[in-house]
């Protein structure tokens, strides 16, 4: 809930803790715990700087919750992901997150009595409706179930054209996957039809090459996108989308298919989108779809050469961005993630630094603050980007630039400009979405050498450190059954997870600078992420808001 009236941002001094301490805080993405086996790429990986931290347990040392309702996520099956859990980092409560608000928004009806569905629907008597997102069931940016949902509403509602543009997954769900996803779509489509519905796929492509891109990495992938799905235009046509997925898939994998569309007899495109039309991207989550938000709606956009800008009712999901107002139009309201650690934090005087490379800085920045773009503060705050390498798999370069972003911690700790230095080391995760073993293996090496450069900055000036993770990934390569065994397809190949993980992840404090008698308390046995903001809030020298999550932290003896 909004916060009613002016906000307070004052607050009250910790009884014990002092101020003034320079804190690390240092989140591994895709970092969880998870039993040693050769395909826990952490356990193999040599990684001294974070098996030193875990000789603290249980004082120092220790495991939160970072999935399913911990995170705000509609079930315990839900496995964490980077938006939710920086969300829950960084606002230290519990929002109930997008997945969770389109169930509720479809399972009531609400979302068809919106302003965003009676806007779009104003197109239906003579245009198309355009659905464009990902296409799985993973549940980190869209669901497969929310789709054929809007399908069937949107249809029993007067849509008379519906076109879907897939973009297939593969990361958070298994490679090949996909087929499956699309065989299913076509049957809803079909009985849409039978309906009386025009209703097809138009055009696909593979999430990670076509366009989900984040943080302005590489336009060039929401450009091959919007080629195939506003122009009709792609290398690859194809009459059957089924086709057009088994046929790529003999090059590429799920996530890097390349784009195509789907034509007619004539080799003409089904499903342009044209002046009059309507268009809903179905992502509910944000990072992936801002960048085609921009260029579905912003008049002025210099990115790419649209070639042709028509003329649309456009609406998200959810509004993707308040501050931007980006989308202007939407079915659902986002959750509304207020009074943020960061924005309490630079209230009360706390210089911050945060930094990544391109493919995470919005997670410590915008998803850390609430899904908020941009600093609060601009003389207290600085935000450092590091550029990511461009058209690549990251099992390629697996070091990334955790070496980078380590230095430019290191920088900032050793400047005293700043009181919190905040870093995401993304390798666990972009590595691990791969699928390549040996590779993470590096990853993981690389994230830890970059975590004992922000240790030993630490332990130069003083400081303390708060070492973290948003979610599992790495710790676990292979599906498995339930007892725990990998899981081999029928071809006996071992079925590799690409995705992330329903482990827990650790959370660590030390520094010379943390006051004796710190220690983690014992009775919050199912502290989750959102714990962590009180937790720094303290460290800070300061007492967290009366409704944050209980902070992890007590201080024993006088
Ligand atoms: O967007 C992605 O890369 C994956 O779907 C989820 O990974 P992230 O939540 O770690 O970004
Ligand atoms: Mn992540
Ligand atoms: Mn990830």
């Amino acid at each position: 809930m909004a916060s009613s009236g002016p906000v307070s941002w004052k607050l009250d001094d910790h009884p014990k803790l002092p101020k003034g301490k320079t804190i690390a805080v240092v989140v591994l993405d895709g970092w969880g715990e998870y039993k040693p086996d050769q395909y826990n790429c952490i356990h193999v990986a040599q990684t001294p700087a974070m098996d030193s931290l875990k000789q603290g347990a249980p004082e120092k040392w220790r495991l939160v919750r970072a999935h399913g309702t911990a995170v705000g996520l509609p079930t315990e099956d839900d496995m964490g992901n980077s938006e939710v859990g920086h969300n829950a980092l960084g606002a230290g409560r519990i929002f109930a997150q997008g997945a969770k608000l389109v169930d509720l928004a479809l399972a009531s009806g609400k979302i068809y009595d919106g302003e965003g569905f009676k806007y779009i629907s104003e197109s239906f008597e003579k245009g198309t409706l355009h659905l464009i997102g990902l296409l799985s069931d993973g549940g980190v940016h869209s669901r497969l179930d929310q789709l054929q949902l809007l399908l069937k509403g949107a249809g029993e509602r007067g849509a008379k054209r519906i076109r879907v543009h897939i973009l297939t997954d593969g990361r958070d769900v298994l490679d090949g996957s996909s087929v499956g996803f699309v065989e299913t779509l076509e049957n809803d489509l079909a009985n849409l039809r039978q309906k009386g519905v025009d209703a097809r796929i138009a055009s696909g492509g593979g999430r990670m090459y076509v366009t989900m891109d984040r943080y302005e990495n590489d336009w060039n992938v929401v450009k091959r996108g919007w080629d195939a799905q506003v122009l009709g235009e792609a290398p690859h046509k194809f009459t059957s989308a089924v086709e057009a997925v088994k046929k790529l898939r003999e090059n590429a994998n799920d996530q890097y298919l390349p784009p195509f569309v789907i034509v007619d007899e004539n080799n003409k495109a089904v499903g342009p989108i044209l002046d009059g039309d309507a268009v809903v991207t179905i992502n509910f989550r944000a990072d992936r779809m801002v960048m085609l938000a921009k260029a579905l709606e912003y008049q002025d956009f210099n990115k790419f050469d649209r070639v042709r800008f028509p003329k649309i009712r456009y609406a998200g999901m959810l509004q993707y961005d308040g501050e931007l107002m980006l989308p202007n139009r939407y079915l659902v309201s986002p959750p509304e993630i207020d009074r943020t650690s960061g924005e309490y934090l630079v209230h009360n005087g706390v210089r911050t630094f945060a930094c990544s490379e391109t493919v995470k800085f919005g997670h410590v920045t915008f998803f850390w603050n609430g899904n908020r773009s941009g600093c609060f503060k601009p003389d207290m705050e600085e935000y450092v980007e590091i550029p990511s390498d461009v058209g690549i798999t990251f099992n390629v370069k697996p070091k990334m630039k955790a070496l980078e972003i380590g230095e430019k911690a290191r920088d900032a700790i050793l400047s005293r400009k700043f009181d919190q230095i905040r870093v995401n080391i993304p390798n666990g995760d972009m590595v691990g979405h791969t699928g390549d073993i040996e590779a993470t293996v590096v990853a993981c090496k690389a994230a830890d050498d970059a975590v004992k450069m922000i240790l030993d900055a630490i332990e130069q000036v003083g400081g303390i450190y708060v070492v973290t993770a948003d979610h599992g990934n790495a710790e676990d390569m292979v599906k498995r059954n339930k007892s725990g065994e990998p899981l081999k397809d029928k071809d006996g190949n071992l079925q590799i997870l690409t995705s992330h993980t329903c482990q827990p992840v650790p959370v660590a404090i030390g520094g010379p600078g943390l006051a004796p008698g710190v220690r983690f308390r014992n009775d919050v046995p199912n502290g989750g992420l959102a714990n962590v903001a009180a937790t720094v809030m303290n460290l800070h020298g300061f007492v967290a808001p009366g409704d944050y999550e209980p902070t992890l932290i007590e201080v024993v003896g006088n």
